[in-house]
């Protein structure tokens, strides 16, 4: 069976990155994805503001929606203190197995757990079936149309509290226009914009950070 460009990706972390080094599987993902394929990962530059974020947020419980091949997750858990969690929820099973292995050769999976599902079904099932209280950091990387639904449910289920940091993906390109009007315009968040590029490509993207008041 023909291999998928996901399945490319991984195969090349597993022969030219060093296992149990996460900085090595976030570098080679890069190079191959700037230089072989183009993938959907956040990449380098928005790389560089999420790891700021998350140096300035030091969360313990975070979730993630969009795991893909798992170069976030990763990314995130490289900077995580050892007693943090990382929850990250992915639609496709493909993907999902795919970040699986690329968690694990990282050496970073007892902060992460992968679920399978859509975000609809599983945010309500957070306080009860995965142990979660309320989220420090949430990001949000998965259909840009469920951004503003998937923010509202985690607010209706209690999962946010003062100080918890929402960080968003893609709100230029490939946009998620009624997040951004919605959040920017709650004065229960506190917004700040970060512009950048989308992944390996010259196109302008920007995340957006909402930090929940309470
Ligand atoms: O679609 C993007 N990401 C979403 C994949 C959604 C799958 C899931 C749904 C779902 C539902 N529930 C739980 C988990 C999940 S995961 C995406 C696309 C581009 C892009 C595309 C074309 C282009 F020319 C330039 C950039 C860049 C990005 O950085 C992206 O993130
Ligand atoms: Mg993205």
């Amino acid at each position: 069976m023909a291999q998928s460009k996901e399945e490319r990706i991984l195969n090349f972390v597993l022969q030219n990155a060093v296992r149990g080094d996460p900085q090595s599987v976030v570098d080679t993902i890069d190079k191959y994805c700037s230089q072989k394929e183009w993938a959907m990962n956040v990449g380098a530059e928005k790389g560089l503001i999420l790891d700021k974020i998350l140096e300035e947020t030091k969360p313990s419980v975070l979730l993630e929606l969009g795991t893909y091949c798992g170069y976030s997750a990763v990314r995130i858990a490289r900077l995580l203190k050892p007693s943090a969690r990382l929850l990250t929820i992915e639609f496709n099973p493909d993907f999902a197995a795919i970040a699986r292995q690329m968690i694990e050769f990282a050496g970073v999976q007892d902060k992460v757990k992968i679920v399978e599902g859509s975000s609809e079904t599983i945010i309500p099932q957070l306080k009860k079936k995965h142990e979660v209280d309320t989220l420090d950091f949430v990001f949000l990387d998965h259909w840009k149309d469920r951004y503003l639904p998937d923010t509202i449910l985690l607010l209706d289920h209690g999962l946010l509290r003062k100080g918890s940091v929402i960080l968003a993906d893609n709100v230029i390109f490939p946009g998620a226009p009624e997040f951004i009007k919605y959040i920017r315009n709650n004065n229960r968040f506190e917004c700040t914009n970060y512009p950048s590029y989308v992944e390996y490509m010259k196109v302008k993207d920007a995340m957006e950070k909402a930090v929940f008041v309470g």
